[in-house]
Formats: structure tokens, sequence, C-alpha cells
């Protein structure tokens, strides 16, 4: 069942991916027609770990017919039944912990310690849907005359997933559970320069006992993704990547008038006011701007600080960040492993040179690094960087960065700080820390944001909906508005006397 051989679990460069990463009708698939191969990579040591094998419009369609004959199945089950399959899933994902990681930490960079809680979220979110999978219910509404109407919740059909490579098997399973708790298969396309892990989680639904094509993984670029957004018998398509993608998105599904979740890109404010516990908001900001290398959707990059507190606050912040240890992400001690790519690396070096040029002071890193150990010499690492002296119209404040670069701003009134706070077309997320109980909830009240922290960053329970207001993104992933996103709703009338036509 594995994918690769893992002929060492304890650093990084053996690796060996040999297995096709395709996967319906309940196996994978070796593709006949090989043409468009991708090279992937490993980040940590830049080593090619295997041929990414694109699917086109016969195979986009072979998956999706694959995934209708599985819905038919499934979407007639009991929800106590999906729930006992999507109970197994999690247990085979719990089992599997320690091997899911490791791929994931080979194909994506980041490192082992935050794989592991990856790999948690998604047997979480699992967990969390399968109950919700038995509480498929409508209401009962009385009429005139004992007559009386009631509602269902049904399933939408399948449904298209498509993953950005940050969080690759956490986004494949915030994006299956609730679609196949409430009913529905699916077709998902992981992210071309991510495509390894997606499959053990359709390999793990399949031990599991779902029905044959229920989960599947095509892989390719965008022009897969376009066939599937296109693809007549797709009912619905939740895409999670930058703005500009989401865009292209919902305009392909707005030709079938097809729903949309889209998850896209942030460029979030974390204030910190003077009376904040120093220690904790330190801790925040880092926790806002740097796991997975700085490459998560809701970071909180613009980072405002009151400036009584800035000194103390700076000192703090760089001594942190100074510390982290930076390496091969399977080793235990390593806090930050690589990029994910070489050109998303220097895309990132790009936004700390244009910094410096517009005025910022670079506080710590922003550089290449190059690991002491040879065989990461080809990795794709830099130093976490702290910019101090920024302001508004910078272009490291204005866009999403998706690195380790941490802005840092200074305001000086409540009023102010909202107005700057609020001043992007995106709004992901959010967060302020401060002990004054009701500012904290005033600030939060006033900030055009989706998800909110208050005295910590960057915490997504799957109980609780995550998602963005503004360009950020449309519907919610995790809780349980999100059966609302993954089903639709029949009325159906009942008439207990007679038909009173007016013909
Ligand atoms: N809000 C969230 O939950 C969330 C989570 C993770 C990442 N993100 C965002 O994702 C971005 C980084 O990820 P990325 O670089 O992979 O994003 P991206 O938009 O480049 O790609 C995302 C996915 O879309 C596919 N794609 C690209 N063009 C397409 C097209 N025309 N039609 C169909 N599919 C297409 C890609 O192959 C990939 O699978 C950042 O902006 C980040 O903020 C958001
Ligand atoms: C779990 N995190 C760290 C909040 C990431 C959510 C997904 C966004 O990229």
């Amino acid at each position: 069942i594995c994918v690769v051989d893992m002929m060492t679990s304890a650093s990084s460069g053996t690796m060996q991916i040999k297995d096709p990463l395709n996967f319906w009708g309940g196996r994978r698939v070796e593709l006949s027609d090989v043409t468009g191969l991708e090279p992937v990579y490993e980040p940590a040591t830049g080593r090619v770990l295997c041929q990414l094998q694109p699917c086109k419009a016969a195979q986009v369609d072979e998956a999706v017919r694959s995934a209708c004959s599985a819905f038919s199945a499934w979407r007639k089950m009991a929800g106590m039944e999906r729930a006992r399959v999507m109970l197994e899933t999690a247990r085979l994902i719990e089992k599997r912990r320690e091997d899911i990681a490791e791929v994931e930490v080979v194909n994506n960079g980041k490192s082992i310690t935050e794989a592991r809680l990856d790999v948690d979220s998604a047997r979480l979110c699992i967990e969390y849907f399968a109950g919700l999978a038995t509480n498929m219910s409508g209401q009962h509404v009385q009429l005139p005359g004992g007559s009386f109407a009631y509602t269902r919740r049904e399933p939408l059909g399948v449904c298209v997933g498509i993953g950005a490579w940050n969080y690759p098997f956490q986004i494949a399973a915030w994006k299956s559970a609730p679609a196949i708790a409430c009913g529905n298969s699916m077709v998902f396309k992981p992210s071309p320069v991510t495509p390894v892990s997606a499959v053990l989680l359709a390999e793990i639904y399949a031990q599991a006992g779902v029905p044959e094509g229920l989960f599947n993984v095509v892989q390719g670029t965008q022009e897969t993704g376009t066939l599937l957004c296109h693809h007549p018998s797709v009912a619905k398509v939740s895409f999670t990547g930058s703005v500009p993608t989401g865009k292209k998105i919902m305009e392909m599904a707005s030709k079938g008038v097809k729903p949309v979740t889209l998850e896209l890109g942030g460029k979030s404010p974390l204030i910190i006011f003077e009376d904040s516990d120093l220690e904790n908001a330190v801790r925040g900001a880092l926790m806002a701007n740097f796991l997975s290398q700085g490459q998560v959707c809701s970071n909180g990059t613009r980072v405002f600080v009151h400036r009584p507190i800035l000194p103390q606050f700076l000192t703090e912040v760089v001594r942190r960040t100074k510390a982290i240890q930076i390496g091969d992400p399977l080793l235990e001690e390593t806090r930050m492993g690589a990029l994910v790519s070489r050109p998303h690396l220097d895309k990132v070096l790009g936004y700390v040179e244009q910094a410096k040029k517009e005025g910022a002071r670079v506080l710590c890193g922003g550089e290449p690094f190059t690991p002491a150990d040879p065989k990461l010499r080809n990795g794709y690492y830099m130093t976490p960087c702290v910019l101090d002296n920024c302001t508004d119209d910078m272009t490291c404040v204005r866009e999403e960065i998706f690195g380790p670069v941490m802005s840092v701003l200074t305001f000086d009134t409540e009023v102010d700080v909202l107005q700057r706070a609020n001043d992007t077309t995106m709004g992901l997320a959010a967060g302020v820390f401060t002990k004054d109980i009701q500012r904290a909830h005033r600030v939060i009240e006033n900030l055009q944001a989706g998800s909110c922290f208050i005295n910590n960053y960057n915490i997504t329970p799957v109980e609780v909906p995550f998602g963005g207001y503004k360009a950020s993104g449309i519907g919610r992933e995790n809780g349980q508005v999100t059966v609302e996103f993954y089903s639709q709703l029949k009325t159906v009338v009942v008439e207990m006397g007679d038909v009173d036509s007016l013909f």
C-alpha cells in the first residue's frame, strides 16, 4: 500500500517515489499516455523525487465517471454507515501518522514536527465530520389545514477539490471530509508542486471501506484543473490557492452555475497593544509568521505594534527569530525547513530586496541559507526575516509574500490602527493581543477578516469555521456550517386536503 520506499526515516535525500500518484476506481493508475511529465522536487535537497504524470481529458473523464458511480452507492448509505468508514479512515491515519508526515516533509520541506501536526489536523477533521455525517437533517414546517412541508439536506454529487502546496495532506482532508460526510464523492487535484501525499489519503479511504471511486486523485497543472472545473458531471468546486487563480476558478464554475468554496490568500494584520503580555505577544507574532517557512495563508504578516512597547517587542522578537533552528526538516530539532521551490525562494528573497530599496530596515534574516550538511547544499533555505521601519505603502506590507518575512509597523491609537489594518483587498485572518477584554472584542468586531484570534494566532481547531472575507474567499472549511457548503436543500410541500384549484 505504501507509495514510497523508506530507505531511512532519519534524514533527507533518501526517499524513493516509485508508484503512480494518480488514483481512481479504488486503485493507483499508471497512465499509458505519459507526455508532459513535470519534475517533482525534494525542497530539502533540491533532488528530483519523481516525475508528475499529468491527467488529460480522457483520464479526468475516467476519474469523474468513477466518482459518479461511487456517489450513487454512497449517497444511499445511512449517515451512521458513512461515519463508521470515516472513523476507520481516521484510525488508519493515526496508525500511519509517521510515514505520512515523512512523505509530506520530503515533498514540501516543512519540519517533521509541523508535518505531524498537519496529519493530526487531517485526522481530527475526518473524525469531526464523521460525527456530523449522522446529522444531515432538515426542518418540519406546519401549514394550514394539517398540511405541512419538510426540508431534506441532500448531497450535491461529484465535488472537485483543488489544492495548494503548503498543506498538501491537510487540504485534501479538509475538503474530502465534509464532502463525503454529506454523501458526495470527490475528485481531488493536488498542487503539481506537492503531488505525493494525497494518494496516501486515497489509499487509506479505500482500505477503510469507502466505495471504489469515492475519493480520487488526478495529478496535473492548470490544464487538468480547468478540465475538472468545466466537466459537466461535476457539481461543485472547492479550491485552495491564490487570489488570481481563485478568480479564474469562479469564472469557470459560473459557466456551469456550480457553487464554489474559495480559500484564498491573505495579508493579515496582527495588532499588539501596550498592555499585552509581551512574552505571549512575541510568541504569537512568531506563530503568525514562521510556521511552514512562512508559507501560510492566514499569516499575520503586518504586525502593528503600539509605539510605547516597540523597542522591547523588537528586541525580543529578533532574539527569538535568530534562535530558530534551520536545517534538515526530517530532524527532530529542526524548527524551519526549506521553502517549497527554487523559484519561490527567489521570489521571497526578491521581496526582501525590494523592501530594503523602499526603506525598510532588516533587523535579522532575509538571506539565503546553506546548511552545513553537504546533501542539503542545493536545498531552498533562507533565514527568517524581521523588517522594521515599514510603512503602509511598501510592497512588503501590501502584497502576500508567502515566506518567512515579518513586517513590523507602529501605531498610536486604536482608531488609526483599525483603519490601517482594514486597508487591504484581502480579509482572511486577523489577531489582537491585549489584556483589556472590552478592547479585544471591540477591535475584533471592527476587523474585516473571517478568522480572528484574541491573544493567540494561527490555531485552527477543526470544530470552528475557517475562511476569509473580501478577496480572501467564499464559504468556510471546518465547523458545522461547512455542511451547508457541501449539500443542498430540498423543500417538500405535503397537501393533506384537496387541491384548491384556481382553474
Ligand atoms: N485560505 C486558505 O485556506 C489557503 C490555504 C493554503 C494556501 N492558500 C493560498 O494559496 C496560495 C499558494 O498556493 P499555490 O501557489 O499552490 O496557489 P495557486 O493558485 O498557484 O495554485 C493552487 C492550485 O490551483 C491549480 N491551478 C492553477 N491555475 C489553475 C487554473 N487556471 N485552473 C484550475 N486550477 C488551477 C494549481 O495547479 C494548484 O493545484 C497562497 O496565495 C495562499 O495564501 C490559501
Ligand atoms: C493550520 N494553519 C497553520 C492555520 C494553516 C491553515 C491553512 C492555511 O494555509
